[in-house]
């Protein structure tokens, strides 16, 4: 299996630092994620300078769409994004809106399982309407509650989907081999390479990891 993907979630609101976090982690990711409140602070012009600035990175904004799919998506798309995300939660008609707005631009939709009761049965209706990656995922104020992605990964994995999986959720040094060996094929992180003291430096560990995995 190829190695996987690593993504940096970009989760500042201010433009200028996270252009230089992206500027600091380049050398070691593959996408540049921006964030839901990067999003909805800085709107599509972030992610127009991203793809100006980085073009062989991949962008992937992360909308969580909630309803209007294809209208809320085509914007991004048009800008450059390669991959936006959907809510499990929304329901299959606003996924498909935000794939068919995917396959117009030669771009990707990922669906986030993000609060989904019934995971498994998201993951398959998804992979039947189209969306290209799921997306594992134990948000902020679930791991502040003490909730990791792991168990749910395996979940996914072991179903065999013809999507590609992400994972997210607190990912760091320590566990980002164990997300691999349980077959992520894009590895998220946020706060373990911006919280750092060097984001460079805990971008290269991690990009070290993932390639002796
Ligand atoms: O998607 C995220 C979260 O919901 C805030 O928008 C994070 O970017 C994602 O969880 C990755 O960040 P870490 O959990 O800090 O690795």
């Amino acid at each position: 299996m190829a190695k996987p993907l690593i993504q940096l979630a970009l989760d500042s609101l201010d433009f200028d630092q996270t252009i230089g976090l992206a500027t600091q982690a380049a050398p070691y990711v593959d996408i540049f994620e921006v964030g839901t409140p990067c999003v909805k602070h800085n709107g599509v012009n972030i992610v127009k300078e991203l793809k100006a600035r980085f073009p062989d990175k991949l962008v992937l904004v992360d909308l969580k769409t909630m309803d209007a799919g294809e209208y809320e998506a085509t914007p991004f798309y048009a800008a450059g994004a390669d991959i936006c995300t959907v809510l499990g939660v929304s329901g299959l008609a606003t996924i498909a809106g935000v794939v068919k707005a995917a396959n117009a631009h030669g771009a990707e939709a990922q669906v986030d399982l993000i609060n989904v009761p019934d995971k498994v049965e998201c993951a398959r209706e998804s992979a039947r309407a189209g969306a290209h990656i799921i997306g594992v995922h134990t948000g902020l104020d679930a791991q502040a509650a003490g909730h990791t992605p792991f168990s749910d990964l395996n979940d996914i994995a072991r179903l065999g989907l013809n999507l590609r999986i992400s994972v997210a959720g607190g990912i760091k040094q320590a566990t980002v081999q164990d997300v691999v060996h349980a077959g992520a094929n894009i590895v998220v992180c946020g706060a373990a390479i911006y919280g750092a003291p060097s984001p460079a430096e805990a971008a290269r560990e991690i990009r070290e990891l993932v390639e002796a995995a």
